[in-house]
């Protein structure tokens, strides 16, 4: 059968959903038995009833989680051993590759069509990457006199609480179990309570791979309940946390009040798309200012959300991004032909559309989109929107919208251009658009952000870094060899030779 929109429709209908929490390698109810709704975002109608689990089932999944560690079935085993388990997890996910793209897209109203082709190719990459990376990642010996044998080598950091958002449910849950189980730990697994449906179907795959019992727990649940305990909990030594930085800056405050567990920390950002005056092609520019706006229905920490143009360029520029975003058609999630799916929930799309208002409100110029649209469909649908004449003080090129709004802003001197794309306390990701080698190394030296694109807008693949300056992130970077940094304690064994036994 032709897989076209009728074909994933069809598909969906017939999809079944784990709703249960994983705890020690068992799927359970709520102590409680209370469940939560998750809601299809595109619909507005519920999918199913989730595990409401709270502090309880938090103590519970850490403590399997601790008794495995310390029982070393995973934490000992030999890198080689976590490969094997991490690659088979891996093949397993890529054979239900078609099941989760369909709930991923029906959970969190993203297109069908970035599901198949970005979300779950890209997990499954992580899980790939990091396993290769287990019996790879050699341990060192320090330069010492030759009476010293001085071993710096890398730990598992023990129990590793990940604190998930909406927005990429199972790619960032790749982000993290991929370097946290490569290196050995046990993980306990808040998804964000909007989006918990793939995170539970991964638990079942993992087992099946083969991931002991216990290393691998998923608690459902509330931010203020779940996501508290776990930032509380004494035994938990690790936060990874993807999320708002309101949300972010609670973790610190509770690994200070609890056991100073370490907290990384990525959140968010508002990021220019700086267009010099001697950029080439501006219609291929424009399709990556597109791309960078409305991706994820901009419901993206990296989304290029202010696009910083050359006066001289700015009207000709401005008419190709219109012609771009015209390509990106806002409709059903499961029709492979939609570009543009739901914004999450209905509270999310009125902040979005308050964003719009406001924007208007202070003088900005509307000049592409600015309407909730599909109204009839239940759901809650933001059309593409352009902002010209914005104001660097303007609310809209300073707040993260995480909708699919566009701010234009223009500059006349390179240096002020950017001036503006540093105005911000935010610091993930940038892309320059230059034909010059000369102004893009210039500038990439000279923007702080965590990733500099140039000519393109990317994030780079799994081999790169990626985390934010300023309050983009904290305490580390998630993806390449880095991402191990976050996961293990670095120990130093100082042997003092001839001093021992014979
Ligand atoms: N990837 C990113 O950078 C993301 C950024 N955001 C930003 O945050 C805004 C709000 O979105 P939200 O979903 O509300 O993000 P959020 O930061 O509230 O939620 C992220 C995670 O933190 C948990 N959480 C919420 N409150 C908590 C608390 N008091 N203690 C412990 N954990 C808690 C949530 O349950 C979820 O798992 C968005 O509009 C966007 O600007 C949201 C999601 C992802
Ligand atoms: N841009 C992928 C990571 C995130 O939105 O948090």
């Amino acid at each position: 059968m032709e897989k076209n929109y009728a074909y994933y429709q069809q598909q969906a209908a017939q999809l079944d959903f784990e709703t249960r929490a994983l705890i020690d390698g068992r799927f359970v109810n709520a102590i409680s038995a209370e469940e939560f709704d998750t809601i299809n975002p595109a619909t507005g109608k519920r999918l199913a009833g989730i595990a409401r689990c709270g502090a309880l089932e938090v103590d519970d999944a850490v403590g399997a989680a601790r008794r495995v560690f310390e029982r070393g079935d995973w934490s000992r085993a030999s890198p080689k051993h976590r490969k094997k388990v991490l690659l088979r997890f891996a093949d397993l996910v890529e054979a239900n590759l078609e099941t989760l793209a369909l709930m991923e897209s029906l959970d969190s109203g993203k297109p069908i069509r970035d599901a198949l082709s970005a979300d779950l190719p890209d997990m499954i990459e992580s899980l790939r990457w990091h396993a290769e990376a287990a019996d790879k990642l050699y341990d060192q010996v320090a330069p010492t006199a030759p009476d010293i044998v001085a071993m710096i080598v890398r730990e598992p950091i023990g129990v590793v609480g990940a604190v998930l958002p909406w927005n990429f449910p199972i790619y960032l849950a790749g982000w993290k179990i991929g370097p946290a189980l490569a290196s050995g730990n046990s993980i306990v697994i808040k998804p964000a309570e909007q989006t918990t449906l793939t995170a539970l179907v991964l638990g079942r795959l993992a087992l099946e791979a083969g991931v002991p019992e216990g290393v691998l727990n998923i608690v459902p649940g509330y931010g203020e309940t779940v996501g508290q305990a776990l930032g509380r909990h004494r035994d938990i030594d690790c936060i990874s946390f993807t999320g708002s930085g309101e949300v972010g800056r609670l973790f610190l405050k509770y690994s200070a009040e609890s056991n100073m567990k370490r907290v990384v920390l990525e959140c968010g950002g508002k990021s220019p798309a700086l267009v010099l005056a001697d950029a080439h092609d501006l219609a291929a520019v424009a399709q990556q200012v597109a791309l960078g706006a409305l991706f994820c229905q901009g419901e993206n920490c990296s989304a290029g959300s202010r696009l910083i143009v050359h006066r001289s360029r700015k009207d000709e520029l401005l008419e190709q991004v219109k012609r771009a975003f015209d390509e990106w058609r806002v409709g059903d999630p499961l029709d492979p032909s939609t570009r543009v799916g739901a914004m999450i929930e209905p509270q999310h799309m009125r902040r979005v559309l308050g964003y719009i208002d406001g924007g208007k409100a202070q003088g900005a110029r509307l000049v592409y989109g600015g309407h909730q649209v599909r109204q009839d469909s239940g759901g809650s649908f933001v059309e593409p929107t352009i902002f010209d004449d914005v104001r660097p003080s303007m609310t809209i090129a300073r707040e993260e919208i995480f909708g699919p709004v566009l701010s234009v802003l223009t500059f006349d001197e390179l240096a002020e251009g950017v001036a503006i794309a540093n105005d911000t306390s935010y610091g993930l990701a940038s892309s320059v658009y230059t034909g010059s080698l000369d102004a893009a190394h210039s500038v990439a030296k000279a923007i702080r952000a965590g990733t500099v694109s140039v000519n393109c807008f990317s994030e780079g693949d799994t081999g790169v870094p990626f985390g934010g300056y300023k309050e983009s992130g904290f305490g580390g970077r998630e993806k390449s060899l880095q991402a191990h940094d976050q996961y293990t304690e670095t120990k130093t064994v100082w042997i003092q030779l001839g001093r021992g036994a014979a």
